[in-house]
C-alpha cells in the first residue's frame, strides 16, 4: 500500500461520530431571533450545502453545531449524541473558515498539530497524524514555511490539514473558497470532493452563497430564508422542481413570472398570454411561473419531422422583442420582452453566429414540461 493509501486508511479509522441532527435549534441574540426553529439532519458521511442569502443565519446554524453560540431552545445532536451542553473541543468536530485563521507565528506543523496538543493526543502520535493530514490535503513538503510563506489556496489547504487531523466525525467549512480567486476555487472545489470521495464517513456541513458551490459539491442543499430552512433536497430536485420561487432564484437562475391558473394545465401572464405548463391537474388564482433559461430556445421550434412548425404539441412559442443581448463565451443570453405586459424571458442558447440586434422581433419556445408552476410571490 503507497503512503497516501495508507493515511486515507488511518483516517477513515479514526473518524467515527458523523452524522449532524438540528432538533428545534432556535438561536437569538437579545430579542432578535436569527435561527428559527431549525430542524435538519445532515446524514454520516453526507455533505450538505447551507445556501441562502446575507444574513438568513447560515453561520449562525454553523456555530451551533461547532459549540460557539448557544440555542435558546432545541438540541444539536452529532453521531446521534447530545452535544448541546459540550464545548467546542469535545464534538468531534473541525472547522475552516474564509479567512485560514492559522497561527502567524507558527510553522504549518505546529498549526496543524495544534488541535491534537490541544486534545492531549499522545506526543508520539502527533508527527503521523500531522503528516497524514498535511498529505491528505497535497502540503507534503511545506511543514516548515510560516503561513505568510504561503500562497491563499496553500494556507487554506493547512487549515483543511488542522481541521482534519483531528479525524473530526463532522467537518464544518464556513465560506472556505470565498478568498481564493475563480481559478484556486475550482481547484479547491475539486480537492474537497476527492476528500469527500476518500472519506466516506465525514459529514461536511458546507456553508455557502455561491450556488455553483453547493451545486457542484452538496449531496443535499438546505436553502435559508430569514433565519429559517426554506427547503431540502438534492441539487437535482431543487434544480427541477423548486418548492418555491425563493428556492428556484437560489438554485440556478430562474425566470421567475406572475401567472395565473386559467386550466388543468395552463397559466395566463399578465395581458393574457396563455402558456402550457408541466403535469396537469392544476391549481387555482394567482401562481409563479419558472423557466430556466437553458430549457429556452430563440426562435421557432424545430418541427417533428425536419421543417420548422409552431404546431408541436406541448410546445410553447411566444413572440416579443429584444431587450438584452449578454455574450458568455460558449452562450448568448437574449432577454425578450413580451407584449402586451413586457415581462421579460431570458434565453440562455448556444453562441450565436449572427445575435439579434437590440429591439428586433424575435420568437421564443420551451416545452410545457419545463414551465413549472410555483406559489405566489417571488417574481422581481
Ligand atoms: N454576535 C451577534 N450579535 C448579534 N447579532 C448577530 C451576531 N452574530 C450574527 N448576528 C446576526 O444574525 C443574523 C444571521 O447571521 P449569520 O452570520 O448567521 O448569517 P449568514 O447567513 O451566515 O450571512 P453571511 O452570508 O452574510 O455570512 C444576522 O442578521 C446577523 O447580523
Amino acid at each position: 500500500m503507497n503512503v497516501r493509501a495508507a493515511n486515507v486508511r488511518a483516517m477513515n479509522g479514526g473518524i467515527r461520530n458523523g452524522g449532524i441532527r438540528f432538533d428545534g435549534v432556535t438561536v437569538a441574540y437579545d430579542a432578535t431571533v436569527v435561527l428559527d426553529d431549525f430542524d435538519l439532519t445532515v446524514e454520516p458521511g453526507e455533505v450538505m450545502a447551507l445556501l441562502g442569502p446575507s444574513g438568513s443565519g447560515k453561520t449562525t446554524a454553523l456555530r451551533a453545531v461547532a459549540g460557539f453560540v448557544r440555542p435558546r431552545t432545541g438540541r444539536v445532536l452529532i453521531g446521534g449524541q447530545d452535544v448541546t451542553a459540550l464545548p467546542p473541543h469535545r464534538r468531534g468536530i473541525g472547522m475552516v473558515v474564509q479567512q485560514y485563521a492559522l497561527f502567524p507565528h507558527m510553522r504549518v506543523e505546529a498549526n496543524v498539530a495544534f488541535g491534537l496538543k490541544a486534545r492531549k493526543v499522545p506526543r508520539g502520535e502527533i508527527a503521523g497524524r500531522v503528516a497524514e493530514a498535511l498529505e491528505m490535503t497535497g502540503m507534503d513538503g511545506f511543514a516548515e514555511r510560516y503561513p505568510r510563506e504561503l500562497s491563499g489556496g496553500q494556507q487554506q489547504r493547512v487549515a483543511i490539514a488542522r481541521a482534519l487531523a483531528v479525524r473530526p466525525g463532522v467537518l464544518l467549512l464556513d465560506e472556505p473558497l470565498s478568498a481564493l480567486d475563480a481559478r484556486l476555487r475550482a481547484g479547491m472545489l475539486t480537492e474537497l470532493a476527492r476528500l469527500h470521495r476518500e472519506l466516506p464517513g465525514l459529514s461536511m456541513l458546507y456553508v455557502t452563497h455561491d450556488q455553483s458551490e453547493a451545486l457542484t459539491l452538496a449531496d443535499r442543499i438546505a436553502v435559508m430564508d430569514r433565519a429559517r430552512l426554506r427547503d431540502c433536497g438534492t441539487p437535482q430536485s431543487l434544480y427541477r422542481a423548486p418548492g418555491s420561487a425563493f428556492t428556484a432564484s437560489f438554485v440556478g437562475s430562474a425566470n421567475l413570472l406572475a401567472a395565473r391558473w386559467c386550466g388543468e394545465d395552463a397559466v395566463e401572464l399578465d395581458g393574457g398570454v396563455r402558456i402550457r405548463v408541466r403535469g396537469s391537474g392544476g391549481g387555482e388564482g394567482e401562481a409563479t411561473l419558472c423557466i430556466r433559461p437553458h430549457l429556452i430556445g430563440l426562435g421557432e421550434p424545430p418541427g417533428p419531422s425536419g421543417p420548422p412548425s409552431p404546431d408541436v404539441p406541448d410546445m410553447n412559442v411566444l413572440h416579443g422583442a429584444v431587450t438584452g443581448l449578454q455574450w458568455r463565451g460558449a452562450s448568448h443570453r437574449v432577454t425578450v420582452s413580451l407584449p402586451p405586459s413586457g415581462a421579460e424571458l431570458t434565453a440562455e442558447v448556444r453562441e450565436l453566429s449572427s445575435p439579434p440586434a437590440l429591439g428586433e422581433k424575435v420568437s421564443v419556445h420551451f416545452a410545457a414540461a419545463d414551465a413549472v408552476v410555483l406559489p405566489p410571490g417571488g417574481t422581481p
